[in-house]
This record gives structure tokens, C-alpha cells and sequence, in this order.
């Protein structure tokens, strides 16, 4: 159980999320939604501490998650895989590299060009690495360099590199918010195959409730930075769309979607394990 209580987090005058209380059992795949600003990234972004929190606490089977410090911390992002709307691959790293630079958590002292950091990966990691890309339909492209593919292939190796750090959840930001409707798909395939095959939790930021009614057993929807809605996809009608945030499906998706891609660009997410490779 994953159980936010009370989180808050202020930028200056910015309240981005206000007293969000959320229960997550193991196993739920939840769509987090709501325009542009709500506060869903940095929501995701308090779980894993990438963004502090101003206020409230997070635990994880009884585990006080905000009281996390060095090592333990580090080990609470492994089992917190991190999924952005950019992918945040190593763009000349060829793609079985790039899966295993989810095991570097697992190495602390390796170090390495990235051109020798493929060797230095155990064999039993390597092929650990193969599968994770075979399960994806990916293996072939595994010797190719990751910005040689498609979008949704490049963020379908992304959720094999989050799944080398064996997490207990997976937080997706905005996972196919760049991807065109037949990518976005196999993306959110993915992520349901792995919320359903290995029971990991996963948080999902997405932007057209469509896709969160069809993948998502629960949704949350935000609104400057509060809950306004937490329940079964079904229960969000139209209705009560238009009650939260005045406007009709159509429109909702449309101005949670334009500003978002705009942002994105000058907010590009730095998690822990794959910034400080060596260049
Ligand atoms: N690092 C930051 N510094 C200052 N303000 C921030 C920062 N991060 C977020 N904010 C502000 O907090 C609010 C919530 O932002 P957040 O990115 O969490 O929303 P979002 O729902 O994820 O939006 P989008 O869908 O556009 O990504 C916004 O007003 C945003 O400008």
C-alpha cells in the first residue's frame, strides 16, 4: 500500500499540489489527470523525492517514505521506476546499453566511458537486459542506436530500462503525451502488461481521459493541485467532468493536451540513475 497523506508542495506562491490524501493497494493502475498545471508532475515527481514535498508524508508498507535520507532514499527510487514524456534515453548509446543503465543502481561503484559501460555489466544482467527488450518486441532492435527509433519504441525501452531497477511501482509522466495515437498505444499496452504480468504498481499522468478510462482501474483528477475526483473510471460521466472543471470531454482533453507539449521542452526530468552517467 502506497498511501499519501496530506501532501503539499508550495513553488513561492505557487500552491502546485494542496493536501492530496490518496490509499494506493499494491497493484493498481491509476490514471492521475487534469489540465495543464493541475499539479500532476509534480505529484508523480513528491513519490519518488524528486520534488520535495512542503508538507504531509508519504509511506509505503508502513515505511515513512519523506523520512528516506542517502542510501535508503536511493534504494526507494530503484523500486520507484520513473517513466517521462521525453524518454530520456542516452540518444548514442545503442539500446541494450541503455536498458541496463537501469542496473546501475544495483553497481554503485561502476563507473565507465559509456562506450566501455555495456562490458562491465555482469552476463546474467546483460541477458536480464535482452528479455526485458523481447518482452516489448524489441530484442532485434537491441545493437541500434536509441535515437535511430520511433518514439513509442524509445519510451517501450524506457519501461525496460525502469524494469531493471525491479521496481515495486512505476510512475509514468506523461508517457505518450509525444506520441502519435498507434504509438501511444503500444506504450500503454506496456504499462498495463506490466501492471497486470508483474503486479506493479503504476502512477500514470495522462491527458486525455479516454485513455485513462481505458487503461486505468482508478482515476484521479486534479485541479490546482487538489483531488476532485478519485474512483472508478465509470463514475467520471460527463457530467461530473463538467461539474470539476466546466467543460465538456472534448474541450478537457484539448487544454490538457496544447500547453503541455510547449512546457515539457524547458522541464526536462533528471532521474537519479541516469544524469550522472559520464559523458
Ligand atoms: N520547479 C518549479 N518551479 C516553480 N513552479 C513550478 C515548478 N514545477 C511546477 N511548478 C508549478 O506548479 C504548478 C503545477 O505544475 P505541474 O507541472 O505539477 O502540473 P501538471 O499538471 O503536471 O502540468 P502539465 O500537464 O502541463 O505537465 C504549475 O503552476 C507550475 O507552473
Amino acid at each position: 500500500m502506497l498511501q499519501l497523506e496530506n501532501l503539499s508542495r508550495r513553488f513561492g506562491a505557487t500552491a502546485a499540489v494542496s493536501g492530496v490524501s490518496l490509499s494506493i493497494p499494491a497493484g493498481q493502475m491509476v490514471g492521475v489527470i487534469g489540465r495543464s498545471g493541475a499539479g500532476k508532475s509534480t505529484l508523480l515527481r513528491m513519490v519518488n523525492r524528486l520534488t520535495e514535498p512542503s508538507e504531509g508524508r508519504i509511506l509505503h508498507e508502513g515505511q515513512e517514505v519523506t523520512r528516506l535520507r542517502g542510501q535508503a532514499l536511493r534504494d526507494w527510487r530503484t523500486r520507484c521506476g520513473m517513466i517521462f514524456q521525453q524518454f530520456n534515453l542516452v540518444p548514442r548509446l545503442d539500446v541494450l546499453t541503455n536498458v541496463l543503465v537501469g542496473r546501475l543502481n544495483h553497481h554503485p561503484g561502476l563507473l565507465g566511458t559509456l562506450g566501455t559501460l555495456f562490458k562491465r555489466f555482469p552476463a546474467e544482467e546483460r541477458a536480464m537486459a535482452l528479455m526485458a527488450l523481447d518482452r516489448f518486441d524489441l530484442a532485434g532492435q537491441a545493437p541500434q542506436r536509441a535515437d535511430t527509433l520511433s518514439g513509442g519504441q524509445q519510451q517501450r525501452v524506457a519501461i525496460a530500462r525502469a524494469m531493471m531497477q525491479q521496481p515495486r511501482i512505476l510512475l509514468a509522466d506523461e508517457p505518450i503525451a509525444s506520441l502519435d495515437p498507434r504509438n501511444a498505444r503500444t506504450v500503454m499496452d506496456a504499462l498495463r502488461d506490466v501492471n497486470r504480468r508483474d503486479g506493479i504498481t503504476v502512477l500514470c499522468n495522462l491527458h486525455h481521459l479516454e485513455t485513462a478510462r481505458e487503461y486505468c482501474g482508478r482515476i484521479v483528477a486534479l485541479q490546482a493541485g487538489r483531488v476532485m475526483f478519485d474512483g472508478a473510471p465509470g463514475e467520471l460521466t460527463a457530467a461530473r467532468l463538467r461539474d470539476i472543471y466546466g467543460v465538456s470531454e472534448a474541450e478537457f482533453d484539448e487544454q490538457s493536451t496544447a500547453p503541455a507539449a510547449a512546457r515539457s521542452a524547458g522541464r526536462q526530468a533528471s532521474p537519479g540513475r541516469v544524469a550522472p552517467l559520464p559523458a
